[in-house]
Protein backbone atom coordinates (compact mmCIF):
# COMPACT_ATOMS: atom_id res chain seq x y z
CA UNK A 1 0.00 0.00 0.00
CA UNK A 2 1.20 3.46 -1.15
CA UNK A 3 2.17 5.99 1.65
CA UNK A 4 2.49 10.02 0.30
CA UNK A 5 2.89 13.24 1.64
CA UNK A 6 0.19 15.92 1.37
CA UNK A 7 2.35 17.29 -1.73
CA UNK A 8 2.25 13.67 -3.42
CA UNK A 9 -1.57 13.52 -2.64
CA UNK A 10 -1.86 16.95 -4.20
CA UNK A 11 -0.05 16.48 -7.37
CA UNK A 12 -1.87 12.85 -7.78
CA UNK A 13 -5.47 14.98 -7.51
CA UNK A 14 -4.10 16.98 -9.69
CA UNK A 15 -2.77 14.99 -12.50
CA UNK A 16 -6.15 12.92 -12.45
CA UNK A 17 -8.29 16.09 -12.89
CA UNK A 18 -6.08 17.52 -15.42
CA UNK A 19 -4.62 14.62 -17.60
CA UNK A 20 -6.83 12.00 -16.93
CA UNK A 21 -9.98 14.42 -16.76
CA UNK A 22 -11.68 13.02 -14.03
CA UNK A 23 -13.22 15.85 -12.06
CA UNK A 24 -12.31 17.19 -8.66
CA UNK A 25 -16.88 16.20 -8.11
CA UNK A 26 -16.23 13.06 -8.76
CA UNK A 27 -13.00 12.34 -7.10
CA UNK A 28 -14.95 13.79 -3.84
CA UNK A 29 -18.11 11.60 -4.71
CA UNK A 30 -15.80 8.29 -4.96
CA UNK A 31 -14.33 9.49 -1.44
CA UNK A 32 -17.28 10.12 0.27
CA UNK A 33 -19.43 7.24 -0.61
CA UNK A 34 -16.59 5.00 0.03
CA UNK A 35 -15.81 6.82 3.68
CA UNK A 36 -19.88 6.57 4.04
CA UNK A 37 -20.00 2.64 3.52
CA UNK A 38 -17.05 1.97 5.92
CA UNK A 39 -18.51 3.81 8.53
CA UNK A 40 -21.93 2.07 7.88
CA UNK A 41 -19.88 -1.06 8.14
CA UNK A 42 -17.81 -0.09 11.53
CA UNK A 43 -21.10 0.85 12.87
CA UNK A 44 -23.41 -1.47 12.23
CA UNK A 45 -26.92 -0.62 13.36
CA UNK A 46 -26.21 3.35 13.29
CA UNK A 47 -29.51 5.56 13.37
CA UNK A 48 -28.33 9.15 13.89
CA UNK A 49 -24.78 10.51 12.74
CA UNK A 50 -23.34 14.43 13.27
CA UNK A 51 -21.21 15.61 10.58
CA UNK A 52 -18.87 18.85 11.18
CA UNK A 53 -17.91 20.39 7.97
CA UNK A 54 -14.76 22.31 7.65
CA UNK A 55 -14.46 25.40 4.61
CA UNK A 56 -12.17 23.32 2.69
CA UNK A 57 -12.15 19.72 0.40
CA UNK A 58 -12.27 18.06 3.91
CA UNK A 59 -15.98 19.83 4.42
CA UNK A 60 -17.02 18.79 0.64
CA UNK A 61 -16.25 15.16 1.93
CA UNK A 62 -18.29 15.27 5.14
CA UNK A 63 -21.36 17.04 2.87
CA UNK A 64 -20.44 13.60 0.21
CA UNK A 65 -20.55 11.54 3.23
CA UNK A 66 -23.83 12.90 5.03
CA UNK A 67 -26.23 12.90 1.33
CA UNK A 68 -24.79 9.38 1.69
CA UNK A 69 -25.69 8.52 4.98
CA UNK A 70 -29.29 9.58 4.45
CA UNK A 71 -29.88 7.60 1.34
CA UNK A 72 -28.61 4.38 3.38
CA UNK A 73 -31.49 5.47 5.80
CA UNK A 74 -29.41 7.26 8.45
CA UNK A 75 -30.67 10.32 9.30
CA UNK A 76 -27.33 12.54 9.62
CA UNK A 77 -27.01 16.68 10.67
CA UNK A 78 -23.97 18.37 9.29
CA UNK A 79 -22.97 21.36 11.21
CA UNK A 80 -20.54 23.65 9.42
CA UNK A 81 -17.87 25.09 12.01
CA UNK A 82 -16.86 27.48 8.85
CA UNK A 83 -18.18 27.84 5.67
CA UNK A 84 -16.22 31.16 4.57
CA UNK A 85 -15.48 31.24 0.94
CA UNK A 86 -16.29 27.62 0.04
CA UNK A 87 -15.42 26.90 -3.75
CA UNK A 88 -15.21 24.50 -6.09
CA UNK A 89 -16.04 20.49 -5.53
CA UNK A 90 -16.85 21.58 -1.56
CA UNK A 91 -19.17 23.89 -2.73
CA UNK A 92 -21.19 21.98 -5.30
CA UNK A 93 -21.45 19.04 -3.08
CA UNK A 94 -22.87 21.05 -0.72
CA UNK A 95 -25.45 22.06 -2.96
CA UNK A 96 -26.15 18.81 -3.79
CA UNK A 97 -26.79 18.12 -0.17
CA UNK A 98 -29.01 21.25 0.16
CA UNK A 99 -30.83 20.46 -2.80
CA UNK A 100 -31.10 16.71 -1.83
CA UNK A 101 -33.88 18.36 0.95
CA UNK A 102 -31.09 18.77 4.12
CA UNK A 103 -30.39 21.89 5.79
CA UNK A 104 -27.00 22.35 7.27
CA UNK A 105 -26.64 24.43 10.06
CA UNK A 106 -23.82 27.02 12.04
CA UNK A 107 -22.09 24.65 14.31
CA UNK A 108 -22.19 26.30 17.90
CA UNK A 109 -20.30 24.88 20.67
CA UNK A 110 -22.08 25.51 23.46
CA UNK A 111 -25.73 23.84 22.21
CA UNK A 112 -23.96 21.05 20.08
CA UNK A 113 -25.93 17.81 21.77
CA UNK A 114 -22.90 15.30 21.03
CA UNK A 115 -23.96 12.21 23.36
CA UNK A 116 -27.29 12.65 21.21
CA UNK A 117 -25.89 11.07 17.71
CA UNK A 118 -24.31 7.46 17.14
CA UNK A 119 -21.40 9.04 15.90
CA UNK A 120 -19.98 12.23 15.08
CA UNK A 121 -17.84 12.16 11.65
CA UNK A 122 -14.81 15.13 11.32
CA UNK A 123 -14.58 16.62 8.20
CA UNK A 124 -13.48 19.64 9.60
CA UNK A 125 -9.65 19.48 8.49
CA UNK A 126 -7.62 17.54 6.08
CA UNK A 127 -4.34 17.34 4.45
CA UNK A 128 -4.93 21.33 4.13
CA UNK A 129 -4.02 22.18 7.40
CA UNK A 130 -1.07 24.28 8.41
CA UNK A 131 0.10 25.00 12.13
CA UNK A 132 -2.06 25.22 15.56
CA UNK A 133 -5.71 24.79 14.80
CA UNK A 134 -7.21 28.56 14.21
CA UNK A 135 -10.57 29.37 15.58
CA UNK A 136 -13.43 28.81 14.99
CA UNK A 137 -11.98 25.15 14.55
CA UNK A 138 -10.07 25.42 18.01
CA UNK A 139 -13.68 25.05 19.81
CA UNK A 140 -14.77 22.27 18.04
CA UNK A 141 -12.08 20.24 18.69
CA UNK A 142 -12.41 21.02 22.12
CA UNK A 143 -16.38 20.04 22.44
CA UNK A 144 -15.31 16.49 20.32
CA UNK A 145 -12.21 16.14 23.23
CA UNK A 146 -15.18 15.74 25.22
CA UNK A 147 -17.80 14.06 24.33
CA UNK A 148 -17.89 9.49 24.68
CA UNK A 149 -19.83 9.18 21.42
CA UNK A 150 -17.31 7.57 18.86
CA UNK A 151 -15.45 10.17 16.51
CA UNK A 152 -14.81 9.19 12.88
CA UNK A 153 -12.04 11.38 10.89
CA UNK A 154 -12.31 11.95 7.09
CA UNK A 155 -9.01 10.95 5.89
CA UNK A 156 -6.90 13.10 8.68
CA UNK A 157 -8.14 13.91 12.33
CA UNK A 158 -8.56 17.26 12.10
CA UNK A 159 -5.39 19.68 13.28
CA UNK A 160 -3.08 16.62 12.60
CA UNK A 161 -0.47 17.36 9.83
CA UNK A 162 -0.03 14.87 6.82
CA UNK A 163 3.95 14.85 7.40
CA UNK A 164 6.68 14.71 10.16
CA UNK A 165 5.59 18.66 11.23
CA UNK A 166 4.95 18.60 14.55
CA UNK A 167 1.30 17.73 16.36
CA UNK A 168 -0.68 21.21 17.34
CA UNK A 169 -1.30 21.19 21.29
CA UNK A 170 -4.96 20.34 20.47
CA UNK A 171 -6.06 17.94 17.34
CA UNK A 172 -9.38 15.92 17.26
CA UNK A 173 -8.53 12.70 18.88
CA UNK A 174 -10.48 9.76 16.88
CA UNK A 175 -11.63 6.91 18.04
CA UNK A 176 -10.98 5.50 13.92
CA UNK A 177 -10.13 7.36 10.96
CA UNK A 178 -11.14 6.77 6.94
CA UNK A 179 -7.84 7.45 5.38
CA UNK A 180 -8.65 8.50 1.86
CA UNK A 181 -6.70 6.76 -0.87
CA UNK A 182 -3.12 6.49 0.55
CA UNK A 183 -1.83 6.99 4.34
CA UNK A 184 -0.11 10.06 4.53
CA UNK A 185 3.30 9.37 6.74
CA UNK A 186 1.83 10.71 10.30
CA UNK A 187 -0.70 7.82 10.39
CA UNK A 188 3.29 5.95 11.00
CA UNK A 189 4.41 8.71 13.58
CA UNK A 190 4.40 9.10 16.92
CA UNK A 191 2.57 11.07 18.23
CA UNK A 192 -0.17 11.65 15.68
CA UNK A 193 -0.70 8.01 15.07
CA UNK A 194 -2.52 8.17 18.24
CA UNK A 195 -4.61 10.43 17.40
CA UNK A 196 -6.09 8.51 13.81
CA UNK A 197 -7.55 5.71 15.89
CA UNK A 198 -8.11 2.53 14.00
CA UNK A 199 -7.28 2.98 10.53
CA UNK A 200 -8.91 2.06 7.52
CA UNK A 201 -8.26 3.13 4.23
CA UNK A 202 -10.46 3.38 1.20
CA UNK A 203 -10.13 3.74 -2.70
CA UNK A 204 -11.23 6.96 -3.99
CA UNK A 205 -11.03 5.53 -7.52
CA UNK A 206 -7.57 7.21 -8.29
CA UNK A 207 -5.82 5.88 -11.20
CA UNK A 208 -2.86 4.19 -10.87
CA UNK A 209 -1.15 6.11 -13.84
CA UNK A 210 -0.77 9.03 -11.87
CA UNK A 211 1.56 7.69 -9.34
CA UNK A 212 4.54 6.96 -12.18
CA UNK A 213 4.29 10.90 -11.67
CA UNK A 214 3.22 12.00 -8.61
CA UNK A 215 5.37 9.72 -6.86
CA UNK A 216 5.05 7.97 -3.91
CA UNK A 217 6.91 8.54 -0.16
CA UNK A 218 7.25 4.81 0.62
CA UNK A 219 5.01 2.06 1.18
CA UNK A 220 3.04 0.28 4.16
CA UNK A 221 5.05 -3.74 3.84
CA UNK A 222 2.75 -6.67 5.11
CA UNK A 223 1.34 -9.71 4.51
CA UNK A 224 0.47 -9.13 0.91
CA UNK A 225 4.16 -7.71 0.13
CA UNK A 226 5.58 -10.23 2.55
CA UNK A 227 4.02 -13.34 0.51
CA UNK A 228 4.57 -11.64 -3.05
CA UNK A 229 8.31 -11.40 -2.42
CA UNK A 230 8.54 -14.58 -0.17
CA UNK A 231 10.87 -16.98 -2.03
CA UNK A 232 9.41 -21.15 -2.43
CA UNK A 233 12.30 -23.28 -1.69
CA UNK A 234 12.93 -26.02 -4.39
CA UNK A 235 12.01 -29.62 -3.68
CA UNK A 236 15.81 -30.72 -4.42
CA UNK A 237 17.19 -27.55 -1.83
CA UNK A 238 20.69 -28.72 -0.26
CA UNK A 239 21.82 -26.82 3.34
CA UNK A 240 24.22 -24.97 1.42
CA UNK A 241 22.05 -23.49 -0.98
CA UNK A 242 20.32 -21.68 1.47
CA UNK A 243 23.13 -19.99 2.75
CA UNK A 244 26.10 -20.16 5.12
CA UNK A 245 25.49 -17.58 7.94
CA UNK A 246 28.18 -16.14 10.40
CA UNK A 247 26.70 -14.67 13.61
CA UNK A 248 29.17 -12.92 16.00
CA UNK A 249 28.61 -11.62 18.81
CA UNK A 250 28.18 -11.93 23.11
CA UNK A 251 29.63 -11.42 26.01
CA UNK A 252 30.07 -12.46 30.05
CA UNK A 253 27.20 -10.07 30.57
CA UNK A 254 24.83 -10.55 27.60
CA UNK A 255 25.58 -14.12 27.40
CA UNK A 256 21.97 -15.46 25.88
CA UNK A 257 21.93 -12.83 23.05
CA UNK A 258 24.09 -15.06 20.76
CA UNK A 259 21.36 -18.05 21.37
CA UNK A 260 18.90 -15.73 21.02
CA UNK A 261 19.48 -14.82 17.66
CA UNK A 262 21.24 -18.00 16.37
CA UNK A 263 17.96 -19.58 16.96
CA UNK A 264 15.70 -17.16 15.25
CA UNK A 265 18.07 -17.24 12.11
CA UNK A 266 17.79 -21.45 12.17
CA UNK A 267 14.07 -20.77 12.25
CA UNK A 268 14.31 -18.21 9.25
CA UNK A 269 15.85 -20.32 6.96
CA UNK A 270 19.66 -20.37 7.21
CA UNK A 271 20.97 -22.57 6.01
CA UNK A 272 24.57 -23.52 7.85
CA UNK A 273 25.09 -21.80 10.24
CA UNK A 274 28.41 -20.74 12.78
CA UNK A 275 28.23 -18.36 15.78
CA UNK A 276 31.53 -17.25 16.69
CA UNK A 277 31.48 -16.14 20.35
CA UNK A 278 33.76 -15.32 23.49
CA UNK A 279 34.97 -19.08 24.12
CA UNK A 280 33.29 -19.62 27.88
CA UNK A 281 29.43 -18.78 26.29
CA UNK A 282 29.75 -22.07 23.99
CA UNK A 283 28.81 -24.33 26.52
CA UNK A 284 25.65 -21.97 27.69
CA UNK A 285 24.80 -21.70 23.89
CA UNK A 286 24.98 -24.83 22.49
CA UNK A 287 22.44 -26.41 24.46
CA UNK A 288 19.89 -23.79 23.62
CA UNK A 289 20.55 -23.85 20.05
CA UNK A 290 22.41 -27.64 19.43
CA UNK A 291 22.14 -26.99 15.57
CA UNK A 292 24.83 -24.56 15.54
CA UNK A 293 28.63 -24.87 14.87
CA UNK A 294 31.04 -22.72 16.69
CA UNK A 295 33.75 -21.01 16.34
CA UNK A 296 35.35 -20.05 19.81
CA UNK A 297 37.15 -17.39 19.79
CA UNK A 298 40.05 -15.96 22.39
CA UNK A 299 38.19 -13.62 25.15
CA UNK A 300 39.45 -10.88 27.45
CA UNK A 301 37.91 -10.27 31.04
CA UNK A 302 34.20 -11.95 28.97
CA UNK A 303 34.47 -10.00 25.98
CA UNK A 304 35.74 -10.44 22.50
CA UNK A 305 39.53 -9.76 22.61
CA UNK A 306 41.18 -7.06 19.68
CA UNK A 307 42.49 -10.51 18.71
CA UNK A 308 39.71 -12.34 19.09
CA UNK A 309 39.60 -12.36 15.22
CA UNK A 310 42.77 -14.00 13.54
CA UNK A 311 43.77 -12.30 10.20
CA UNK A 312 42.62 -15.98 8.05
CA UNK A 313 39.29 -15.46 10.23
CA UNK A 314 37.45 -15.97 6.90
CA UNK A 315 34.70 -13.05 6.29
CA UNK A 316 34.53 -13.85 2.80
CA UNK A 317 33.24 -18.05 3.28
CA UNK A 318 29.88 -16.47 4.07
CA UNK A 319 27.15 -15.60 2.42
CA UNK A 320 25.89 -13.24 5.02
CA UNK A 321 27.36 -12.24 8.49
CA UNK A 322 25.62 -10.30 11.50
CA UNK A 323 27.85 -9.07 14.25
CA UNK A 324 26.16 -7.07 17.45
CA UNK A 325 24.22 -9.47 19.46
CA UNK A 326 25.61 -9.26 23.03
CA UNK A 327 28.68 -7.92 21.81
CA UNK A 328 29.47 -5.20 23.86
CA UNK A 329 31.60 -2.66 23.97
CA UNK A 330 34.89 -3.36 25.36
CA UNK A 331 37.08 -0.59 22.42
CA UNK A 332 38.72 -3.91 21.13
CA UNK A 333 35.12 -4.88 19.31
CA UNK A 334 35.85 -2.16 17.14
CA UNK A 335 38.75 -3.99 15.35
CA UNK A 336 35.88 -6.42 15.00
CA UNK A 337 33.92 -4.24 13.27
CA UNK A 338 36.26 -2.54 10.91
CA UNK A 339 37.20 -6.02 9.31
CA UNK A 340 33.82 -7.45 9.45
CA UNK A 341 33.05 -4.27 7.17
CA UNK A 342 36.21 -4.29 5.16
CA UNK A 343 36.61 -8.21 4.64
CA UNK A 344 32.82 -9.78 4.27
CA UNK A 345 32.41 -10.12 0.92
CA UNK A 346 28.71 -11.40 0.98
CA UNK A 347 25.67 -9.41 3.35
CA UNK A 348 26.79 -7.75 6.39
CA UNK A 349 24.54 -6.84 8.96
CA UNK A 350 25.66 -4.76 12.30
CA UNK A 351 22.93 -4.70 15.12
CA UNK A 352 23.72 -3.40 18.81
CA UNK A 353 26.73 -2.62 20.05
CA UNK A 354 28.45 -3.03 16.67
CA UNK A 355 26.73 0.18 15.46
CA UNK A 356 28.34 2.37 18.37
CA UNK A 357 31.40 1.90 16.12
CA UNK A 358 30.57 2.81 13.46
CA UNK A 359 30.90 6.52 13.50
CA UNK A 360 34.80 6.22 14.01
CA UNK A 361 34.98 3.70 10.72
CA UNK A 362 33.17 6.36 8.28
CA UNK A 363 35.95 5.58 5.41
CA UNK A 364 35.68 2.38 5.77
CA UNK A 365 31.65 2.42 5.95
CA UNK A 366 32.33 4.65 2.50
CA UNK A 367 34.77 2.29 0.97
CA UNK A 368 32.44 -0.77 1.23
CA UNK A 369 29.78 -1.81 -1.87
CA UNK A 370 28.61 -5.13 -0.95
CA UNK A 371 25.62 -4.67 0.74
CA UNK A 372 25.36 -3.41 4.48
CA UNK A 373 22.61 -3.61 6.46
CA UNK A 374 22.33 -1.12 9.75
CA UNK A 375 19.50 -2.08 12.39
CA UNK A 376 19.82 1.05 14.92
CA UNK A 377 16.96 1.60 17.51
CA UNK A 378 16.35 5.51 18.00
CA UNK A 379 18.82 5.77 20.43
CA UNK A 380 21.52 3.91 18.00
CA UNK A 381 20.04 6.29 14.87
CA UNK A 382 20.87 9.42 17.05
CA UNK A 383 24.32 8.32 17.86
CA UNK A 384 24.91 6.96 14.08
CA UNK A 385 23.57 10.34 12.77
CA UNK A 386 24.91 12.87 15.70
CA UNK A 387 21.33 14.11 16.91
CA UNK A 388 18.65 13.38 19.55
CA UNK A 389 16.59 10.20 19.84
CA UNK A 390 13.35 12.90 20.24
CA UNK A 391 14.97 14.70 16.93
CA UNK A 392 14.86 10.93 15.15
CA UNK A 393 11.75 9.97 16.68
CA UNK A 394 10.41 13.38 15.12
CA UNK A 395 11.87 12.48 11.84
CA UNK A 396 11.66 9.07 11.05
CA UNK A 397 11.21 8.98 7.32
CA UNK A 398 13.45 11.73 6.43
CA UNK A 399 16.29 11.42 9.05
CA UNK A 400 16.53 7.88 7.57
CA UNK A 401 16.31 8.33 4.15
CA UNK A 402 19.15 10.65 4.10
CA UNK A 403 21.64 8.28 6.06
CA UNK A 404 20.68 5.43 4.28
CA UNK A 405 21.17 7.51 1.09
CA UNK A 406 24.40 8.66 2.05
CA UNK A 407 26.09 6.04 3.34
CA UNK A 408 24.84 3.33 0.67
CA UNK A 409 23.32 1.36 3.62
CA UNK A 410 19.73 -1.31 4.21
CA UNK A 411 18.19 0.54 7.13
CA UNK A 412 16.19 -0.63 9.20
CA UNK A 413 15.22 1.90 11.82
CA UNK A 414 13.46 -0.43 14.26
CA UNK A 415 10.79 1.31 17.04
CA UNK A 416 6.71 1.12 16.75
CA UNK A 417 6.08 1.27 13.05
CA UNK A 418 9.70 0.02 11.80
CA UNK A 419 11.24 1.78 8.36
CA UNK A 420 12.99 0.22 6.13
CA UNK A 421 15.00 2.35 3.60
CA UNK A 422 17.31 1.02 0.83
CA UNK A 423 20.47 2.63 -0.43
CA UNK A 424 18.50 4.12 -3.48
CA UNK A 425 15.80 6.36 -0.49
CA UNK A 426 13.07 3.57 -1.30
CA UNK A 427 11.19 3.13 2.06
CA UNK A 428 8.69 0.60 3.50
CA UNK A 429 7.09 1.00 6.68
CA UNK A 430 5.95 -1.67 8.80
CA UNK A 431 3.02 -1.89 11.08
CA UNK A 432 2.85 -5.57 12.28
CA UNK A 433 4.22 -6.32 16.45
CA UNK A 434 2.87 -4.72 19.51
CA UNK A 435 4.32 -3.94 22.67
CA UNK A 436 5.58 -6.91 23.85
CA UNK A 437 8.06 -6.33 21.07
CA UNK A 438 9.61 -3.72 23.80
CA UNK A 439 12.21 -6.04 25.61
CA UNK A 440 15.23 -6.70 25.93
CA UNK A 441 16.75 -9.31 23.24
CA UNK A 442 13.77 -8.84 20.64
CA UNK A 443 16.66 -6.87 18.53
CA UNK A 444 18.82 -10.11 18.64
CA UNK A 445 15.75 -11.50 16.95
CA UNK A 446 15.81 -9.66 14.41
CA UNK A 447 18.78 -9.90 13.93
CA UNK A 448 18.54 -13.64 13.69
CA UNK A 449 15.45 -13.46 11.12
CA UNK A 450 17.48 -10.76 9.49
CA UNK A 451 20.10 -13.16 8.95
CA UNK A 452 18.30 -16.41 7.38
CA UNK A 453 15.93 -14.20 5.65
CA UNK A 454 18.48 -12.10 3.10
CA UNK A 455 20.36 -15.52 2.10
CA UNK A 456 17.20 -16.24 0.83
CA UNK A 457 16.96 -14.39 -2.21
CA UNK A 458 19.14 -11.93 -4.40
CA UNK A 459 16.26 -8.95 -4.02
CA UNK A 460 18.15 -7.79 -0.51
CA UNK A 461 15.54 -4.67 -0.20
CA UNK A 462 12.54 -7.65 -0.45
CA UNK A 463 14.30 -10.04 2.11
CA UNK A 464 15.08 -7.30 4.60
CA UNK A 465 11.40 -5.98 4.84
CA UNK A 466 9.87 -9.85 4.79
CA UNK A 467 12.53 -10.32 8.32
CA UNK A 468 10.88 -7.19 9.89
CA UNK A 469 7.33 -8.17 8.64
CA UNK A 470 7.99 -11.54 10.30
CA UNK A 471 9.44 -10.89 13.43
CA UNK A 472 6.41 -8.34 13.66
CA UNK A 473 3.83 -11.11 13.04
CA UNK A 474 5.63 -13.88 15.18
CA UNK A 475 5.06 -10.82 17.74
CA UNK A 476 1.57 -10.71 16.70
CA UNK A 477 0.91 -14.60 16.70
CA UNK A 478 2.23 -15.15 20.04
CA UNK A 479 0.37 -12.41 21.88
CA UNK A 480 -2.48 -13.83 19.63
CA UNK A 481 -1.92 -17.41 21.24
CA UNK A 482 -0.60 -18.02 24.74
CA UNK A 483 1.47 -15.15 25.33
CA UNK A 484 0.61 -11.60 26.14
CA UNK A 485 2.67 -8.12 25.30
CA UNK A 486 3.94 -8.13 29.00
CA UNK A 487 4.86 -11.63 28.91
CA UNK A 488 6.71 -11.97 25.68
CA UNK A 489 10.54 -12.92 26.00
CA UNK A 490 13.16 -12.90 22.80
CA UNK A 491 13.55 -16.44 23.00
CA UNK A 492 9.85 -17.13 22.88
CA UNK A 493 9.44 -14.97 19.89
CA UNK A 494 11.63 -17.07 17.64
CA UNK A 495 9.89 -20.17 18.81
CA UNK A 496 6.93 -18.09 16.91
CA UNK A 497 8.79 -17.53 13.96
CA UNK A 498 8.30 -21.10 12.14
CA UNK A 499 4.19 -19.74 12.33
CA UNK A 500 4.82 -16.67 10.89
CA UNK A 501 6.41 -18.45 7.99
CA UNK A 502 3.59 -20.82 7.75
CA UNK A 503 1.26 -18.39 7.57
CA UNK A 504 2.93 -15.91 4.65
CA UNK A 505 2.63 -19.63 2.98
CA UNK A 506 -0.51 -20.47 3.85
CA UNK A 507 -1.22 -16.88 2.28
CA UNK A 508 1.04 -17.30 -1.21
CA UNK A 509 -0.86 -20.53 -1.79
CA UNK A 510 -4.31 -19.03 -1.45
CA UNK A 511 -3.39 -16.60 -4.23
CA UNK A 512 -2.21 -18.92 -6.44
CA UNK A 513 -5.75 -20.80 -6.30
N1 LIG B 1 -6.49 14.66 -2.72
C1 LIG B 1 -7.60 14.21 -3.29
O1 LIG B 1 -7.54 13.58 -4.29
C2 LIG B 1 -8.88 14.48 -2.68
C3 LIG B 1 -8.95 15.09 -1.43
N2 LIG B 1 -10.06 15.18 -0.76
C4 LIG B 1 -10.13 15.86 0.52
O2 LIG B 1 -9.54 17.10 0.47
C5 LIG B 1 -8.79 17.33 1.65
C6 LIG B 1 -7.81 18.42 1.44
O3 LIG B 1 -8.56 19.54 1.12
P1 LIG B 1 -7.99 21.03 1.13
O4 LIG B 1 -6.70 21.04 0.44
O5 LIG B 1 -9.06 21.86 0.58
O6 LIG B 1 -7.73 21.28 2.63
P2 LIG B 1 -8.60 21.05 3.98
O7 LIG B 1 -7.86 20.04 4.74
O8 LIG B 1 -10.02 20.78 3.68
O9 LIG B 1 -8.47 22.40 4.76
C7 LIG B 1 -8.29 23.58 4.09
C8 LIG B 1 -8.85 24.71 4.92
O10 LIG B 1 -8.27 24.68 6.19
C9 LIG B 1 -7.96 25.99 6.58
N3 LIG B 1 -6.84 25.92 7.50
C10 LIG B 1 -5.54 25.66 7.24
N4 LIG B 1 -4.83 25.61 8.36
C11 LIG B 1 -5.70 25.85 9.37
C12 LIG B 1 -5.56 25.93 10.76
N5 LIG B 1 -4.37 25.75 11.35
N6 LIG B 1 -6.64 26.16 11.50
C13 LIG B 1 -7.84 26.34 10.92
N7 LIG B 1 -8.04 26.29 9.60
C14 LIG B 1 -6.97 26.04 8.82
C15 LIG B 1 -7.67 26.73 5.32
O11 LIG B 1 -8.11 28.02 5.44
P3 LIG B 1 -7.12 29.26 5.33
O12 LIG B 1 -6.24 29.14 6.53
O13 LIG B 1 -6.39 29.07 4.05
O14 LIG B 1 -8.04 30.39 5.38
C16 LIG B 1 -8.52 25.98 4.30
O15 LIG B 1 -9.73 26.62 4.11
C17 LIG B 1 -8.24 15.97 1.96
O16 LIG B 1 -7.80 15.81 3.27
C18 LIG B 1 -9.44 15.11 1.63
O17 LIG B 1 -10.30 15.05 2.74
C19 LIG B 1 -11.26 14.54 -1.27
O18 LIG B 1 -12.23 15.50 -1.44
C20 LIG B 1 -11.12 13.71 -2.52
C21 LIG B 1 -10.10 14.10 -3.42
K1 LIG C 1 -10.73 15.51 9.24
Amino acid sequence: MRVVTAEQMREADRLAIEEIGMKEELLMENAGRAAAAKIIELYPGLQYAAVLAGKGNNGGDGYTIARTLESEGIRTDVYFVSSDGLKGAALYHRTLYEKSGFTPRQFDPSSFQADSYGVIIDAMLGTGIKGEVKPPFDKAVQVLGKTDTPIVAVDIPSGIPSGEEDVPSSAVKADATVILESPKLSAYLFPAKEYYGQTHTVSIGMPNAVWHKAGNEAVEWGMTETSASFPVRKENAHKGRHGRGLLIGGSKNMAGAPAIAALAALESGAGLLTTALPESLMYTTAPLVPETTFLRLPEKEGELAEDSVSSDFGFDRYDAVAVGPGLGRLKEAKEIVRRALVETAGILILDADALYWLPELEQELSERTAPLILTPHPGEMAHLAGTTPGEVNKHRFSLAGQYARKTGCYLVLKGANTICTTPEGDQAVHTSGNAGLAKGGSGDTLTGILLGQVMQDEDTAAMVNNAVFLHGHAADLAVEQEETDYSLRASKLASYVPRAIKNVQLFQENRRR
